[in-house]
Order: structure tokens, then C-alpha cells, then sequence
């Protein structure tokens, strides 16, 4: 028996644990029978168990979820050991065939396979073996974001400026490509290296038409969920309920706590009821700290009626995050025009005068072979994040140029030894970075030639160093350069250029937003932006074209995702754009961390030592869709990934155990040793995104919705929203809150009809009205009957008869109690303080409840612990819940206390 000892702890506080060696099995190299190979190695003083699972030495545990532990793991090779993933080990015996789990697995390798944005978590590939799938992630090493939110309390503005600008560009990115999250939250959000932002956990994603993006099935967490996922019972628009979830994340970025969450009626919030009238009766209030500008975007955000909510377009738009329009200037096809482009520049022969292409990223000279080619695409800290004190305004505001060449010569990438990662991502971001240099190096090489002065150009201009960003401000327009050239950021300019300059500096006079704060300047503008004007674009710089193509090269450039080029953050102390931000001081400049990824160590518990002979090769990954456009419909499901990945039936190489056959058992025990990749390649039509509100709203507004994708007849027999096909509806037949109309939201009792207590399958058409959480809240709140909602096997209602279980949660007190993880119970019951009934005093109520240095964030996030984890939408009938549930339960061991208590905290919100 192996014996465990606790050796580390990982980067959110968990200890964890790694297998010490077993005497018996020293020097060899075999798979146990948890699916994972053990191999000794002795090189290390004592000697450790290495797990690998294919090509991958696994490390110790980053987290862990509903499917099981996310492991770190890095290559066996030592040529690409550097290369860290997260892999999401799930044992294929605890996923039910056809089950909630096991179709969001397929979703979500679905979804990723698609997505290749550097907000979006980059699925680097699928492994299975007989035992295990393990979906091997880019590794994002600046943990949970909402740990960093509680760490900090709350965030400065032009942090969470910055990030949320970031979560904005991400899901518009996967609304172009037809998906929707439907369960952004801070714990689905994590932290790459550099501190930006990655969107994960993608199991409640579904695809939607290019005409309509109406869903029927509720999901997601209370406290992010639009009152219309909650409340209604019609088909709710997926994208204005990602807006929704976004402004919470924003809200909660700001303020430290989440919105809503100062009913005194119900301070916990665990009344679903209780929290979603108060949510559409109550205006949104803000603490004082919170600036107008940014609360501008949260009450266009957080608006109860979807019509009149915002669109990510328009909070793209919106001034406060003017500061990083070049990088949501991004159009979302453009990432995967970046990535595919990147790509084929990386296996394509070297050009025979690399030096002479402007626009080819510096490779460093040891690159020989394709992924370490892949691995030198670096994003290199030390460009931006030397902080240098601010240093007075020079004669020019822009440095001497130096040429390309030398610059390559000098560029600080060679000399990096780190490499950031080898995703489609992290190409595509290099590329925007690389664009940008060589654009203004351009721009620059122009100005010169032209004798022109920055300052001669703009006679108001004045321009002051801050770290190695240089700003120029003139006016409303901002621009800063960094020590290399490189624009880092530029506000939108409604100066027209005087007379000489114009032909070489295109301008663009925009009219008067009509909204003060919401630009309707066209940022994506074909022709170049005033943007652009304190590096004048001649003709000459334009022939030169860059990577997107001829016709989008003079579009303004993303610079401001650069993680180091944080650039708000960089222009804050004097030159606050647009009177956006606070004079209190939040203006910092925040150190981006060291680059984890890059030093292995730091996270592992040993460099890996392994027995060449015992690598087991793996295909390579191959087929992530670079190309633009929506998935065409259908395209995208929660069926199957091809080639299969079958959580219930290992294929391929893979074969199932069959232990009364001793012959048959040693051919499957070196069998299973092999791995398959399994993602490949599906195709993605390359159409216009052409999804449009309106077009939805209007067919909502006459009263004939647009048919939901997922009853259309040609989504027949499509899992595309299985989940609602499991909903009872005799429950939401006798739903006292089946209503369709989100105004009479504010006048839903609380405390609803009775009704029934046992919960029966529907033999009717499924082609129902979409569940309500709400009106299930309701039915059980009042049917005084035990409920459970066994989200690990599909989330089902079962009888009272099951009330025992532990993990079979009982309504209690207006509250229904849940669990949402296979195996261990995520949310804690809480004694539940007296609370101050006045309002003023919850502060202190809140204080006096945490510990010390703990946030609001905090605090709310241990009263969420005593919510429910429910998802509505895969209600089922109790004879099959009964079935599962005891089935999994007996599969499922009781956690222990240490990891209770990590689950207490980490998960702080329930889903629905
Ligand atoms: N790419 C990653 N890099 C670093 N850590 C990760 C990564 N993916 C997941 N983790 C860690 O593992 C934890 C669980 O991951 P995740 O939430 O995606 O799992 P899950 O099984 O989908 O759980 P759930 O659906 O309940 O959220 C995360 O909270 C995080 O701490």
C-alpha cells in the first residue's frame, strides 16, 4: 500500500499530498490500480514516486471539483519540461452513462476545442485511459481570482478595469463563436502568471443560432444568475445572461462583496426567493468608493429586464474602459486569425531573410524544434515591468527609434530563458504584442524621417515617464510608449490634426456620443483611427501591412492586454482619462508576478527524473480551430467529442477490465498503460456572426420567441440542452410562478402556494416552457417535503424517501440545501448567527463575523456556503434519482475534514 506524506502546499493554501515509494516496488515502473502509472526514481535524496499519466509527470493538486482533483502536471520530456498543464483527472467509473456529468464533460471539451482567446482557458488536450480522462488544460498560475480578490479586499479601479476588460473581450469572443458560459462567476475565473484573466470551467456552455440565443435551461450560480434564469419560465436570452453574470464579477471586483447582499430579511441570501425579489425590487447601491463611471457600467449591467440590459458591444464601448479599447478593438475572429496565422508561421519553413520581415516574431536562435519553437513564443516581463521612478518630460515624447534589426538584436526575448506557454493563446497574444512593436517601431522610423516632433504635431502635448511607459497626453487624447516603442495605450481623440499633418496622419472626426459615457465612436474602424495620431501613418508604413491582413492594417491595435503594458495602470497618477477615476490614491502599479510557469520548481516537488525508456509517446495535438466565425449550428454539442472520448466505455486502444481473466488482465493492464489524444479537429464554418438582440427581442416582444435551438427539429436528437428535457414538468405545470413576464417578478409572493409533495415524471413532450428556479423553490419551499438535487447524478428531485443520506439535502426553513460535488459535501451547515436587523450595522455584523484580514468577499462567501447547489433544469423523476443517488453513493467516499473545510471556503455559491 502506498503511504502518503504531505509535502507542500499549492499556491491557494491546500496541503496536498504526494505517494511515497513503495519498497516493493522500487526501480520499476507500474500502473496501480488508481489508472495512474507509479514510477520510482532515485535520484533525489529519498526516494519519490512519480505519477505520470501519458506524457505528463503529474504534480501535486491545484483544486478540485466536481469531476474530481486538477492536477499540475509537465512534460516527461525534458526537452519541454518546462511546459506546465492543469489536468482534470476524472476516474471514468464515477461518470453515469448519459448523465449531467457526463454531458458536461463533453461540453466542455466541445467548447474549448473552439475557443482559442488568452482570457479562455486553452484545452491543450484529452487523454483517456481505461480509468482515467484527463483533460489537460493550460496550466494558469496565479490561482483563483476570487482568492485574490479576498486577499486584496477589494480591487483598485484600473486592476479591475483591466480584468474586466479582459472577461468582457473573452466572452464576447465566445458569444461570436455562438457559445454562452451561463455560469461566469469569480470561482470559474482564475490568473495566469502575468495576472490576467482566465475564464474556465466551461460545462454549463451552450451553443446558440446565429439568429436567436434564446435557452431554456437554467444554470449557473444564484448570485451571478439573471433574474430571468430565475424567475421566468420562457426562454431567457444566453448572452444578456452572461452581461448579467459579468456585472456581479465586476461588482464584486469593485466593492469586495456581491450585489444584493444587504437584505436584512435575508442575510444570507439562501433564501432564492427572498434574494431574487429583493434583487429586482431593490436599485442597485454601491458603496462609496465605487467612482460614477464604473457605476455607470454596473446600472447598465445589472438591470433586471434583459432588454434593456447592456450589450458587450456596448460595454466595449463604454468610457471606463476606454483606457483599453485598442485591446478590445480586437475583433473576436481576429484571435483566431492570430492564432491559425502564428501557427502556420511555426511550422513553416523560416523565411530566407527573416531579418528583413517586419512583421515575423523574433524567434530566439536555440529554437530548433516545433514546440520549443511553440514554447519561445515569450511575452517577456522585463519589456514593461522594470519600475522606473517618473522622470520628466524630455524635449520629444518619443524616443529615438532603433532599427528592427538591432532591436532584434537586442530584444530582451532572446535573452529570456522563460518561455509563457506554447497555447494558441499565448501565440496569438504574443502576436498582437510583436504587431505592436513593429508597428510604432514603423510609426516612429516615419516620424523621423518626416522630422516631425510629437509635440510640434499636438502644441498642448505634454509628456512625462512613468516605469518604462512614456505618456503623452494632448487633450483628451492619451497615448503612452514604453522604452521600446510600443505604444501601451492611447485614448480616443476627437481633436482634429492640424492642416499639414493630416496627410500623413489620418483623422476620423467622430461625433458626439449621445451618452456621456458610452462612445459611439466606431472603434473597429476600417480606416486608421485618430488613435493613432501621435505616430502619423504614412503611406509607406501602411505598405508594409501587418498580420491581419492588408485590409485591417491600419485598425487600431490591441496593446493594452499585454500583460506587463498594463497601461492604465501605468497612466493613472496624473492623467486619469476621461475623469473616470478616484483621486484617492488606488492608482498603483502592481508587479506582475514572476512567471511561474517558467520555473517549474517553484511548484513541483521534484524535477522530474525519468526513465527514457518508459516515456510513453503520445499523438500529437493536433486540430484546435483557429477559424473565425460561429460554430456552424450543430457543430458544437454535448455529445461525443470525435474521435471518442467515452467516459463509460474505453475504445480504441483502450480496453475494459475484465479481472477474471488473468491473461486477459495483464494485456489490459499494459494496455491501459497507453494513452489516446482525443481531441481533434471538428469543423467550424466560417460564418458572419450574425447574432442579433434584437432580432430576438422583437420575436420575444410578438409574442412568437424565436424557436429555442434546442427544440428545433433539426436539433432533434442534438444534446445541445439536454438537461431541460429532464425537467418535470408537472412541477412547472403547477408552478404558481409559470409566468413569462419578468415584471411580474416584483410581485411573486415569497412564500408560494402549496403544492404537491411527490414529484412525478411527466410522460408529456418536453417542448415545455423553460424550468424556473424559482417556481422550483417555490413548489418545495411549501410541500414541506424533503427534496434532494443530486447534481452529480444529473441534479435530480427524488422523493422524501431518500432523506437520510447525507448528501441527499432536505428543505429546511425556506432553504433548500444541497450538494453539488461527487464525493464530498461542499457546503458546510453554518450556525447561523443573530443578524442586526438595521442595516447600518451589517458592516459591523460582517466584520464581527470574520476573521481577522478577511473580506467581505469572504464573509459572503461563508454564508453562501449554506445555500443550495442546485440545477434546476436537470430535475428528474425520483425513481431514477433514487437509483443514482444511492448508486453514487456508494461509490463515493466521506471527505475528510481538512478537505471539508477547503470546500467550506472554496465553494461559495451554489448553482442552479
Ligand atoms: N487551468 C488551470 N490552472 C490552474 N488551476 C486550475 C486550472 N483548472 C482548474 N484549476 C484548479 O482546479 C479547481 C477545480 O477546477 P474546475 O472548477 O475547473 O473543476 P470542475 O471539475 O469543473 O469543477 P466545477 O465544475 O465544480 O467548478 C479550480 O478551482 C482551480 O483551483
Amino acid at each position: 500500500m502506498m503511504s502518503t506524506e504531505t509535502h507542500r502546499h499549492t499556491y491557494y493554501g491546500g496541503p496536498t499530498t504526494t505517494e511515497t515509494p513503495n519498497s516493493n516496488h522500487t526501480g520499476s515502473n507500474h500502473m496501480s490500480a488508481n489508472g495512474l502509472n507509479h514510477r520510482n526514481s532515485s535520484s533525489h535524496k529519498g526516494r519519490r514516486r512519480q505519477v505520470t499519466f501519458g506524457p505528463y509527470i503529474i504534480g501535486p493538486t491545484l483544486g478540485e471539483g466536481e469531476f474530481g482533483k486538477v492536477k499540475l502536471g509537465w512534460s516527461k520530456s525534458k526537452s519541454d519540461e518546462s511546459k506546465n498543464v492543469a489536468i482534470k483527472l476524472i476516474r471514468r467509473d464515477t461518470i453515469p452513462k448519459s448523465s449531467e456529468k457526463e454531458v458536461k464533460i463533453y461540453r466542455e471539451i466541445n467548447a474549448l476545442k473552439h475557443l482559442t482567446h488568452p482570457n479562455i482557458v486553452t484545452l491543450e488536450e484529452v487523454l483517456q485511459n481505461s480509468k482515467y480522462i484527463g483533460i489537460v488544460l493550460h496550466y494558469a498560475s496565479g490561482g483563483e481570482f476570487y482568492k485574490y480578490i479576498q486577499k486584496k479586499r477589494r480591487l483598485k479601479e484600473p486592476a479591475a478595469c483591466r480584468l474586466f476588460a479582459q472577461l468582457i473581450s473573452g466572452v464576447h469572443y465566445m458569444h461570436h463563436k455562438g457559445l454562452a458560459h451561463r455560469d461566469l462567476k469569480l470561482e470559474n475565473l482564475l490568473l495566469d502568471e502575468h495576472e490576467n484573466l482566465i475564464i474556465t470551467d466551461f460545462g454549463f456552455v451552450n451553443e446558440f443560432s446565429s439568429k436567436s440565443d434564446l435557452m431554456k435551461t437554467s444554470c449557473g450560480s444564484p448570485c451571478y444568475a439573471a433574474p430571468e434564469l430565475v424567475v421566468t419560465t420562457t426562454a431567457y436570452q444566453a448572452r444578456k445572461a452572461d452581461v448579467w453574470s459579468c456585472g456581479v464579477i465586476l461588482y464584486a471586483m469593485l466593492a469586495g462583496y456581491l450585489p444584493w447582499d444587504d437584505d436584512p430579511d435575508n442575510p444570507d441570501g439562501d433564501d432564492i426567493a427572498k434574494l431574487y425579489n429583493y434583487i429586482t425590487k431593490t436599485p442597485l447601491k454601491f458603496p462609496e468608493y465605487v467612482n460614477p463611471v464604473p457605476r455607470d457600467i454596473l446600472r447598465r449591467t445589472l438591470i433586471s429586464d434583459p432588454a434593456k440590459r447592456i450589450t458587450v458591444q456596448l460595454i466595449e464601448k463604454h468610457q471606463w474602459l476606454h483606457p483599453h479599447s485598442l485591446f478590445l478593438s480586437l475583433k473576436p475572429e481576429d484571435w483566431d486569425t492570430k492564432a491559425k496565422a502564428e501557427i502556420n508561421n511555426i511550422f513553416r519553413p523560416p523565411p530566407s531573410q527573416p531579418s528583413q520581415s517586419r512583421y515575423s516574431r523574433p524567434h530566439s536562435n536555440s529554437s530548433v524544434s516545433s514546440s520549443e519553437k511553440r514554447n519561445s513564443l515569450i511575452i517577456d516581463s522585463t519589456l514593461h515591468l522594470q519600475p522606473v521612478p517618473p522622470q520628466e518630460s524630455q524635449s520629444h515624447a518619443i524616443a529615438k527609434p532603433s532599427s528592427p534589426s538591432s532591436d532584434l538584436r537586442s530584444s530582451p526575448i532572446k535573452r529570456v530563458n522563460h518561455s509563457r506557454s506554447n497555447s494558441a493563446a499565448s501565440i496569438a497574444l504574443q502576436a498582437v504584442v510583436d504587431s505592436e512593436r513593429e508597428f510604432f517601431q514603423a510609426s516612429q522610423s516615419n516620424l523621423q524621417n518626416s522630422g516631425i516632433q510629437p509635440t510640434e504635431l499636438f502644441p498642448n502635448a505634454r509628456a512625462q515617464n512613468y516605469g518604462s511607459t512614456r505618456l503623452i497626453t494632448h487633450n483628451n487624447s492619451t497615448s503612452l510608449m514604453n522604452r521600446n516603442s510600443m505604444i501601451v495605450e492611447v485614448s480616443p481623440n476627437k481633436e482634429v490634426l492640424p492642416q499639414s499633418t493630416s496627410s500623413a496622419i489620418p483623422v476620423m472626426n467622430y461625433p458626439a456620443p449621445r451618452d456621456p459615457y458610452l462612445s459611439n465612436s466606431p472603434i473597429r474602424n476600417p480606416i486608421p483611427s485618430p488613435k493613432f495620431v501621435a505616430a502619423p501613418f504614412t503611406s509607406s508604413t501602411s505598405q508594409h501591412g501587418n498580420k491581419f491582413g492588408s485590409s485591417q492594417q491600419s485598425r487600431p491595435r490591441p496593446t493594452s492586454y499585454h500583460p506587463i503594458s498594463s497601461s492604465y495602470m501605468d497612466m493613472q497618477p496624473s492623467n486619469p482619462p476621461n475623469n473616470s477615476l478616484n483621486n484617492n490614491n488606488e492608482f498603483s502599479y502592481i508587479p506582475k508576478t514572476t512567471n511561474s510557469n517558467t520555473n517549474p520548481d517553484s511548484t513541483r516537488t521534484s524535477s522530474p527524473e525519468v526513465n527514457s525508456n518508459n516515456i510513453e509517446t503520445s499523438p500529437s495535438l493536433s486540430g484546435r480551430n483557429f477559424q473565425s466565425g460561429i460554430i456552424r449550428r450543430g457543430s458544437f454539442s454535448a455529445s461525443k467529442p470525435t474521435p471518442t472520448v467515452d467516459l463509460n466505455n474505453a475504445e480504441g486502444d483502450l480496453i475494459k477490465t475484465d479481472a477474471e481473466d488473468h491473461k486477459n488482465l495483464k494485456q489490459q493492464r499494459r494496455k491501459s498503460r497507453r494513452y489516446s489524444t482525443v481531441i481533434l479537429d471538428n469543423s467550424i464554418a466560417t460564418v458572419h456572426e450574425e447574432t442579433e438582440d434584437s432580432v430576438a427581442l422583437k420575436d420575444a416582444k410578438s409574442g412568437k420567441p424565436t424557436e429555442p435551438l434546442e427544440s428545433s427539429p433539426e436539433h432533434a436528437g442534438k444534446v445541445v440542452d439536454n438537461d431541460f428535457e429532464k425537467v418535470d414538468v408537472q412541477v412547472r405545470a403547477q408552478s404558481p410562478l409559470n409566468k413569462t413576464d419578468v415584471k411580474l417578478l416584483q410581485k411573486l409572493p415569497v412564500q408560494p402556494q402549496p403544492q404537491p409533495s411527490v414529484v412525478r415524471a411527466d410522460p408529456r413532450p418536453k417542448k415545455e416552457k423553460r424550468f424556473s428556479l424559482l417556481s422550483f423553490y417555490s413548489y418545495y419551499n411549501n410541500s414541506k417535503t424533503s427534496v434532494s438535487s443530486d447534481s452529480s447524478s444529473g441534479r435530480k428531485i427524488s422523493t422524501s424517501s431518500q432523506k437520510t443520506n447525507e448528501r441527499i439535502p432536505s428543505v429546511k426553513s425556506n432553504s433548500i440545501q444541497t450538494r453539488n460535488v461527487s464525493g464530498s459535501s461542499r457546503h458546510q451547515e453554518q450556525p447561523k448567527p443573530r443578524v442586526p436587523s438595521n442595516a447600518s450595522n451589517r458592516t459591523n455584523y460582517r466584520n464581527s463575523m470574520l476573521p481577522p484580514k478577511t473580506t467581505p468577499l469572504a464573509d459572503t462567501s461563508v454564508n453562501r456556503m449554506n445555500r443550495a447547489s442546485v440545477m434546476v433544469s436537470s430535475v428528474k423523476d425520483g425513481t431514477d434519482s433514487s437509483k443514482n443517488t444511492n448508486r453514487e453513493h456508494k461509490e463515493q467516499r466521506e471527505p475528510g475534514t481538512a478537505k471539508r473545510v477547503f470546500d467550506f471556503f472554496k465553494r461559495r455559491s451554489m448553482r442552479i
